[in-house]
């Protein structure tokens, strides 16, 4: 299975490119999405996360998010031990899900990609960018957050020049309208190179 990588910093609008895939008929992996769900569903994860973070790491068997986000945005030591938990057992589950789909192609959408290696897995990848100001003026309309808060997940992830010199497409995610035409482009690309 050709497997594209859909990256993209903080906000950019990964979710909101994937959906437009989704649309096309694409078989679309939110990795961040079902990582949350391991982490609240493997008895292992949890062991190992409770371990590492104290009985604190969950709230009536549910993962403490608030109280880890401190910790691991604001320690990369942390944030490395709990990638270095956590990102195995995703990749595994991914794997599985790949193999029950029947597609030209399938899209994992995934916050930390070059980041950690992970593009060397792709056939292809896709960065999402728009200007980190528009990003920080969309969080903060879409979630409870602070500018501190995204500014020290920021400091963890590549910038957009860094990601796009080491990407086969790019989308420019300003208008939404305009998103549409880009993912279509891009997967008739796609589509034109797995022929
Ligand atoms: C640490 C957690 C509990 C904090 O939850 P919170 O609701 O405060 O933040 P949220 O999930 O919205 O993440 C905010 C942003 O942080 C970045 N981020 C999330 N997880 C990670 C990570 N493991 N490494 C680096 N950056 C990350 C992403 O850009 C994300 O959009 C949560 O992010 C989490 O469970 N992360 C582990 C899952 C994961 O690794 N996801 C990313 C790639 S698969
Ligand atoms: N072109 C756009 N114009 C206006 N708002 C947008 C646009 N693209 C995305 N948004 C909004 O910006 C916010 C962030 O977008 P989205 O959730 O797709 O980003 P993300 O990269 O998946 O975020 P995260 O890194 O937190 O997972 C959402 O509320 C979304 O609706």
């Amino acid at each position: 299975m050709i497997i594209v990588g859909l990256t993209g910093g903080i906000g950019s609008g990964k979710t909101t490119v994937a959906k437009q895939f989704k649309s096309l008929g694409v078989p679309v992996y939110i990795a961040d999405e079902e990582a949350k769900k391991l982490m609240n569903r493997s008895k292992v994860i949890k062991r190992k996360l409770i371990r590492l973070f104290g009985e604190k790491a969950y709230v009536n068997d549910t993962l403490n998010r608030p109280f880890l986000a401190d910790i691991i945005f604001n320690d990369t030591s942390y944030l490395e031990k709990m990638n270095a938990i956590v990102h195995p057992k995703v990749a595994k589950h991914f794997e599985r899900w790949v193999s029950k789909q029947e597609a030209s192609y399938v899209i994992k959408e995934v916050a930390i990609l070059f980041e950690n290696g992970g593009h060397k897995q792709c056939d292809y990848v896709i960065t999402v960018v728009a200007p980190k100001e528009v990003r920080v003026e969309r969080l903060l309309l879409r979630d409870n957050t602070s500018r501190e808060k995204i500014a020290a997940i920021m400091k963890n992830q590549w910038t957009d020049e860094d990601k796009v010199k080491l990407s086969d497409f790019v989308v420019e995610n300003i208008e939404l309208q305009d998103v549409e035409n880009q993912a279509s482009k891009i997967h008739k690309k796609l589509l034109e190179k797995l022929k």
